[in-house]
């Protein structure tokens, strides 16, 4: 068929939505600049810019279009939304994402780190004894390699700029059954992986496409011995000090660490039975130890002591009643000049709220009214689960609790924006972005992004 050269207008249309496909934010940034009604525009079979990168898993892509203010809700030939579309691929971060109401911060809170679910964890498939042997022998399943609760890692040496360092050392069967047989190794089913664009085609399409296990193996064998296993690659294992280390991963290894080291650490916490102290057998593809005396009352009604464990956080940041302040503490620990929002363990029979003003005011001696809550994220040192809200002062004076935090302070929304986003300020360093602190401050900031706008009620 005869092709004809293309007119200006298709022509950058072409190269709008080709930057879209792979993923090339500073070519569709340049683009939209430029020509901003390229937003909408559609391509073969009605594909948008914005269903193309939900294909293809471009989250930063889908989070720059909608910021631009680009419309969710056309549908291509087939009647798909860039939300379906990202649905039937498997980018689930990218759908959360599109199926967010709109409002003014959807963008500003996106997913958090140690929040993507790359695997499906198939929590199902856990009491299913064969599939999980089967899994284990087959040549596609992925492991992964925990000395105590630190993984083993390589360096990331292709991209010096990028903040990931650290990546996973993913192991074949061959590689590490041999651990099996020790009876302190721990074996933990992570789940499955989601389809996604490398998926082949074909295979999915026939339904033949199996997705490979990943299995967490946490063992008390000699670190330098494991290392062996890597065939002189840069390996070691991470220690998570200083705390940083965990930081380091990329957006979807991060979650499988945070699921991996929040389950082992459980298992070296509760090696015995802890209502009658007898030893225990681990199930449910290393998320239950069921207790081998058959006269423990664990095997009887509901005892919690059988499954992982989490310890709730509240974090929160602290609003002045002016609403043009917000109160941020810092411990002794900290590098120089860094404040954070407050934190505190949610202590037995206190709902969440009572828990902010509690914590709060012990800390920092100001007083806290309404109290709203706005994301979560799961916190791997070891196993905490942050509940991050924002919370309104009834009250301004500051009275520290020596023994908690160094100095408290009010912070104005110009210091704190100008941290954000004029870089390093010796005077006031943010937590780093991978941390709901950091995300919390940045809500409010653009939350509330024109200073003369006050919503009375509102936060
Ligand atoms: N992701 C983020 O942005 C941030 C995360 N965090 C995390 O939040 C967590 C809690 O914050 P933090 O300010 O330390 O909490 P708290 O203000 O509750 O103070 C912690 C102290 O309380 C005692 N404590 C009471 N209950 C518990 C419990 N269930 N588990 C452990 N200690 C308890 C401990 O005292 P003792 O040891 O003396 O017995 C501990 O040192 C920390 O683990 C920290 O890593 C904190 C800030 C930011
Ligand atoms: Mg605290
Ligand atoms: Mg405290
Ligand atoms: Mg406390
Ligand atoms: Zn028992």
């Amino acid at each position: 068929m005869a092709s004809f050269p293309l007119s200006a207008k298709e022509e950058i249309v072409e190269r709008f939505l080709d930057a879209a496909v792979r993923g090339d934010l500073p070519q569709l940034r340049m683009l939209l600049t430029h020509t901003p009604s390229l937003i909408n525009q559609t391509g073969y079979s009605g594909w948008t810019a914005l269903m193309l990168a939900a294909r293809n898993g471009h989250y930063n892509v889908v989070e720059a279009l909608l910021s631009h203010g680009c419309d969710k809700l056309p549908v291509n030939s087939s009647s798909q939304t860039a939300y379906d579309i990202a649905k039937f691929w498997g980018h689930s971060h990218i759908s959360n994402l599109l199926a967010q109401t709109d409002d003014r911060c959807s963008g500003v809170l996106p997913e958090l780190y140690f929040c993507r679910e790359t695997l499906d964890r198939q929590s199902d498939k856990r009491t299913d004894k064969a599939w999980l042997e089967a899994q284990q022998s087959d040549p596609n399943t992925v492991y992964l390699l925990f000395s105590n609760i630190n993984p083993m890692v390589s360096r990331c040496e292709e991209d010096k700029s990028s903040e990931v360092l650290n990546k996973l050392c993913r192991f074949r069967y061959d590689g590490v059954k041999d651990l099996f047989q020790k009876p302190t190794t721990k074996l933990i089913f992570l789940g499955v992986e989601k389809m996604n664009s490398s998926s082949s085609c074909s295979q999915v399409q026939e339904g033949s496409w199996e997705p490979p296990a990943w299995f967490a193996i946490g063992t008390d064998e000699d670190a330098t011995e494991l290392l062996k296993r890597c065939r002189g690659k840069n390996c070691f294992f991470t220690t998570f000090s200083p705390k940083i280390d965990l930081l380091t991963f990329s957006e979807e290894e991060a979650g499988i660490v945070a699921h991996a080291r929040a389950v082992l650490v459980w298992h070296n916490r509760y090696s015995f039975c802890p209502i009658c102290g007898s030893g225990t057998s681990v199930e449910e593809g290393g998320h239950k130890r069921r207790c081998l005396n058959l006269k423990c009352r664990s095997l009887k009604g509901v005892y919690n002591t059988c499954y992982p464990q989490i310890d709730p956080v509240v974090i929160m940041l602290v609003v002045h009643p002016g609403r043009n302040q917000c109160l941020l503490g810092r411990k002794k620990s900290y590098p120089v000049g860094m404040f954070s929002c407050l934190a505190g363990f949610i202590e037995p029979g206190e709902a969440i709220e009572d828990a902010v003003r509690r914590e709060v005011e012990a800390e920092s001696g100001v007083k806290v009214g309404l109290v709203r809550y706005i994301c979560s994220q799961p916190w791997p040192m070891p196993s905490n689960l942050m509940i991050g809200c924002l919370a309104i002062a009834i009250s301004t004076n500051i009275k520290v609790d020596q023994n908690e935090i160094e100095e408290a302070r009010w912070f104005t929304r110009q210091q704190i924006a100008e941290s954000l986003y004029r870089g390093a300020n010796p005077a006031l360093m943010l937590p780093p972005n991978q941390t709901i602190s950091h995300k919390l401050i940045r809500y409010w900031i653009c939350k509330n992004a024109n200073l003369s706008y006050r919503p009375p009620l509102d936060i």
